[in-house]
């Protein structure tokens, strides 16, 4: 098993690199050189276990997130994507029954410490969800309620709701209807005003948790060119059924799988692989991800 980028150069050619690459639309290295290694990692899950109760639905995981790259977690129902992209902000907390072993840290500092508190970890780790989730209030205070409720010094309110929307390319859109309510926006708006409001609070790294299976492909091409956009100034992990979209947007990919028990048939999701995602979609280096990307399985 393959689970760092580092092993790389020692794997066999696969001779359906080609193919496996062109049909997933992959962009490769030839537009963004990624290093052999996460650059000066901003997280990182260190032996991460979660049981929601009994059940153990994810072991052993190590992952590295480095500084402005896009990473990808990617496999088959059920693997525990979602799982392990809860733990890197402590949403897991909220789920009753879920227990979370290991580390996870943030430059350096294990985030489940006891004397973290997690509302400050979920201001620099934020997250956007599956579905738009827009608050029952207008496009401008769905921006301005986090940095009001966290207390966030603010010169110019105005300002912050404005550079948030920028950053969210949604600001000439809305510009003139601020006060009017997001709810009145389209589903590809609203995951962009969900994308604003997560970075009017400042945060450094966003968790996307298939940010785009709620909408059609052009509001989907316009949150994947987005993302792009906002790896110059944030580090973003996103859970994505979609290969393609890995494929597009991600510089790195960890590869999931779920394995039953034995004796009692429970799935337990564990890493496979993680890899440049050139590699991953060109060079698998395990069977079990050349098979779940040409579509043998998953
Ligand atoms: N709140 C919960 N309570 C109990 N079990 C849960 C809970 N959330 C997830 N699970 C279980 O943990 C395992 C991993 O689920 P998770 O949603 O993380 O997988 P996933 O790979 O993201 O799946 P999908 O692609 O279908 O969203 C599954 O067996 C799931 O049923």
């Amino acid at each position: 098993m393959s689970t760092h980028p580092a092993t790389a150069s020692t794997r066999p050619a696969n001779s359906e690199g080609r193919e496996i690459s062109m049909m997933t639309g992959l962009h490769g290295d030839a537009e963004r050189e990624v290093p052999d290694v996460p650059p000066d990692p901003v997280m990182e899950a260190l032996k991460l276990n979660v049981f929601y109760g009994d059940f153990h639905a994810v072991h052993d995981v190590n992952l590295s997130f480095g500084k402005h790259e896009i990473t990808a977690l990617i496999g088959p129902s059920g693997c525990g994507k979602s799982t392990v992209l809860r733990c890197l902000n402590r949403m897991n907390d909220l789920v009753a029954g879920a227990r979370v072993d290991g580390e996870v840290t943030y430059h350096g500092q294990n985030i489940y410490a006891r004397k973290v508190d997690p509302i400050a970890v979920r201001t620099q780790i934020g997250m956007v969800f599956q579905k738009p989730n827009p608050f029952p209030k207008s496009i401008y205070d769905n921006i301005a309620y986090g940095p009001r409720v966290t207390g966030m010094k603010v010169d110019n309110m105005d300002d912050l709701v404005e550079e948030a929307l920028q950053g969210a390319a949604l600001w000439d859109e809305v510009k003139d209807k601020l006060k009017q309510s997001a709810y009145g926006l389209s589903g590809g708006q609203q995951q962009r005003l969900c994308i604003a409001r997560t970075i009017a609070t400042k945060p450094d790294v966003i968790l996307m948790d298939e940010p785009c299976s709620a909408l059609d492909p052009i509001a989907t091409s316009r949150i994947e060119d987005l993302m792009l956009q906002m790896r110059d100034d944030y580090t973003i992990i996103i859970v994505t059924h979609n290969m393609q979209q890995a494929a597009r947007v991600s510089d790195r990919t960890a590869f999931f799988t779920a394995r039953p028990d034995e004796t009692t048939g429970n799935r337990t999701g564990l890493l496979v692989e993680f890899d440049r995602t050139s590699n991953i979609f060109a060079n698998p280096a395990d069977k079990r991800t050349e098979d779940y990307i040409s579509g043998r399985f998953g």
